[in-house]
């Protein structure tokens, strides 16, 4: 569903790649958290997830699509089958819930009576369907990240992206918003989520995937925050150095750049570069509400294991993955040289890169074919 293949990405003007040759796999039905300290590499992953960004070197498949072969024109068909959340919500401040939700799918052309239907659904999924007629600004934090996740959900995307979807919220409303991601994920969808919230990854449980100074440090199956925020930020020029634990050794010999890894005491460590703030109390408070992942035990075993292959360094034991999940078909290549800067419309996969817009910005963005 989404694989990485010897992935790089370092941005201009700088000395040190954001990510590192990273080798990934993720199953259909998975559910994802990516953890690693401030300047890891995590947003940076999803960006070239979303094709927001394209990597300096290897390749990256979703959905069975090269996104390298995707052209600027075609993004917005590719984004549509994912949703995005983040961390400050985005909701267009003059429309109202409903209207927020609404635009995703006027943009790619859905009728109105399917409008009509579609956005109280999900209105009521959320639990946002008493405020379908507020305004953003009239909404708690939790409320406007409910929309924001209901305007990313509208469409029944194949994966939802959600970089640090909590971060600007309380821990009972994280709490909420993870209850929610929890049901959306049982539903099918596909979520891969960046978090420095040590409570929500220690209590739910799922697969891990840590980043350290751009590199793949551990991928577990049902994994905890571990000693992540124990990982200092690596400024430029540093030698880069990963916190050994228990479940995540550090990978001897791995190199960042042309600088070896060289495992540090936790004592000589710098201090944490974000301190949780969901404490699993909270999180044990909603966990009744969750839905055991079951149905994904055998695709993660599967991208675990994948993963674990394509990562030498780290070991987790082989599983046969099922077989009708692994297929990759390929697009035909087409060359892309640029992702350019992208509005809030284009990144939503709203509007074609360089589309026009009308006198308001936002209202004249119909079907792009
Ligand atoms: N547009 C950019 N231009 C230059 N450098 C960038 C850009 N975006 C990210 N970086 C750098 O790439 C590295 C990884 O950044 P990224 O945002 O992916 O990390 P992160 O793990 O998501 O951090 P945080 O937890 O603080 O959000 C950092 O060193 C960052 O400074």
């Amino acid at each position: 569903m989404i694989r990485f293949d010897n992935v790089s990405k370092k941005y201009p003007g700088t000395s040190r790649p954001a990510l590192n040759s990273i080798d990934l796999e993720i199953l259909r039905g998975e559910f994802v958290f990516l953890v690693g300290a401030s300047g890891s590499g995590k947003s940076s992953c999803l960006r070239l997830m979303l094709k927001e960004e394209k990597p300096s070197t290897g390749s990256i498949h979703v959905l069975g699509q090269d996104l390298g072969s995707i052209s600027n024109r075609k993004v917005p068909y590719f984004r549509r089958n994912l949703g995005v959340v983040f961390q400050d919500f985005r909701l267009l401040p003059n429309k109202t819930v409903a209207a927020n939700v609404a635009f995703t799918l006027q943009v790619i052309g859905k009728s109105r009576g399917f409008i009509q239907e579609a956005v109280p659904d999900t209105l009521k999924m959320v639990g946002l369907e008493e405020k379908a007629q507020r305004l953003p600004h009239e909404l708690s934090g939790g409320e406007q990240q409910r929309v924001a996740i209901a305007r990313a959900i509208v469409n029944k995307p194949q994966v939802l992206l959600a970089d640090e979807p909590t971060g600007n919220l309380d821990p009972v409303t994280s709490a909420g918003i993870m209850t929610l991601l929890e049901r959306i994920n049982a539903s099918g969808t596909t979520i891969v989520m960046a978090t420095h919230e040590a409570g929500i990854v220690d209590q739910m449980k799922r697969r891990v995937i840590e980043l350290s100074a751009g590199q793949i440090v551990r991928d577990e199956r049902r994994g905890g925050y571990g000693a992540t925020t124990a990982i200092p930020v690596v400024a430029e020029g540093q030698i880069a150095t990963a916190a050994p634990t228990a479940e995540a050794p550090v990978a001897v010999g791995a190199t960042v750049g042309a600088a070896s890894v060289a495992p540090v005491p936790l004592s000589e460590q710098a201090p944490a570069a974000a301190a949780p703030k969901v404490p699993t109390s909270v999180m044990e408070n909603a966990q009744p509400l969750y839905i055991e992942p079951e149905v994904t035990d055998d695709v993660t075993d599967a991208a675990a294991a994948i993963t674990a292959a394509a990562t030498s360094s780290i070991p987790i034991v082989p599983v046969e993955p099922p077989p009708t999940t692994m297929s990759r078909p390929v697009l035909p290549v087409a060359t892309e040289n640029d992702v350019p800067a992208l509005t809030l419309a284009e990144k939503l996969g709203l509007r074609a890169p360089g589309a026009k817009t009308n006198d308001t910005g936002e209202q004249e963005v119909g079907p792009t074919r």
